[in-house]
């Protein structure tokens, strides 16, 4: 009978937790639900990738004194760490199951979470002490319906035909992003509030594609779309954001880089398209505007801008890479009206 209190607890917050569409937002309310739950001290939660058969992690969300955080963003290169040989996170990625040690403030256990075959995070947590067999039995249990929710979630928020992120995605995260940013900013004046100078939205969009289906038949024309992703995904850092927006379009988040930074790397992406064989196709070009985010634009603005430098690349030759403050300094193109932006959304 004294289990009752418990599993209406447990289905209070398993009610909280599937209320998020939001991964970070659902990866915090998780963490809070296992601190409650359990007699967890604190808890780290790491993203895990797999480069060249090494495991890497990043920290995406952690405790401190009882008190969750959580990044929003993806992680740059910096922030992300090779798995130490022989650690306890180690042995839990390599044989996918929890494991234990005793830490010099009580306990550590590492608990993976696996998607297919592969481990996408992994949990660390500290604890007095040892977790008993009823508590793992909780976290097993909500963390298995964490990983099955976010397992829907991942496939709601992903393109099927490329893997990128989709439009639905772009649309409900961007403007929580440029948020984000806005926090972020230092600069004092509210006009000028680009987001540290350094942030950008790039629109990218296969030219002549209908060719391509109508030349080859539309099964060409998909594997010329999950060609191209594959290439963004090598060509792009890893906290590039890569959607699909539809068709054959394409939109690149880029941070952290300084406008000569996005140009070069946008050309030598476009180079990198046309110098690719893509079978029985051959050569396929790409066009590319891009602008920068600004706080005080609207992220109808910020696409629309992008999208006008994307047009300005078409009508000039395609294959072409084009900046829209640049076509704006140079006179090529007139500053957008505010009232232009209407109904991008
Ligand atoms: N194979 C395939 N084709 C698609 C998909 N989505 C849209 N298309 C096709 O993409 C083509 C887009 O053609 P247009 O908008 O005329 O553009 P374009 O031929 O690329 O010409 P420019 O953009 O002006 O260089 C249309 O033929 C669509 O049917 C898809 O998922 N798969």
């Amino acid at each position: 009978m004294r289990t009752f209190p418990l599993t209406g607890k447990i289905l209070q917050h398993l009610e909280t937790l599937t209320r998020y569409r939001d991964t970070s937002l659902l990866k915090i309310s998780l963490m809070n639900t296992l601190l409650s739950l359990t007699r967890i001290s604190e808890v780290r939660l790491y993203d895990v990738f797999e480069s060249e058969g090494e495991h890497l992690l990043a920290l995406s969300a952690w405790s401190e004194q009882g008190e969750v955080h959580g990044s929003n963003d993806s992680p740059s290169d910096d922030q992300v760490v090779m798995v130490e040989i022989d650690s306890p996170i180690a042995q839990a990625l390599s044989t996918q199951k929890s494991v234990a040690i005793q830490s010099v403030s009580g306990y550590q256990t590492c608990v993976p979470i696996v998607l297919g075959d592969k481990p996408i995070a992994i949990f660390e947590f500290d604890s007095e002490q040892l977790i008993t067999d009823h508590e793992q039995d909780v976290l097993d249990g909500v963390i298995g319906v964490f990983r099955n929710y976010l397992d829907l979630l991942r496939d709601s928020q992903h393109d099927t035909l490329t893997g990128l992120l989709n439009r639905k995605t772009f649309d409900f995260g961007f403007a929580g992003l440029l948020a984000s940013y806005g926090q972020e900013s230092t600069h004092p004046s509210e006009d000028l509030r680009r987001v540290a100078d350094n942030h950008w939205l790039a629109v990218m969009d296969i030219d002549h594609f209908k060719r391509i289906n109508d030349k080859f038949g539309h099964l060409y024309g998909d594997e010329v779309l999950i060609l191209m992703a594959n290439l963004m995904r090598t060509s792009f850092r890893r906290h590039d954001r890569l959607y699909r927006f539809g068709g054959e379009e394409f939109v690149v988040l880029m941070r952290n880089v300084d406008v000569d930074g996005v140009r070069s790397k946008l050309e030598k992406f476009r180079q990198s398209v046309e110098q690719h064989e893509f079978p029985q196709v051959g050569q396929v070009t790409i066009s590319i505007g891009f602008a920068p985010i600004m706080t005080s634009d609207t992220p109808s603005v910020v696409v629309g801008k992008a999208d006008e430098a994307l047009y300005f690349a078409k009508e000039h030759g395609r294959n072409r890479v084009c900046g829209y403050d640049e076509l704006i300094a140079s006179g090529e193109l007139a500053p957008m009206k505010s009232n232009q932006d209407a109904d991008f959304f």
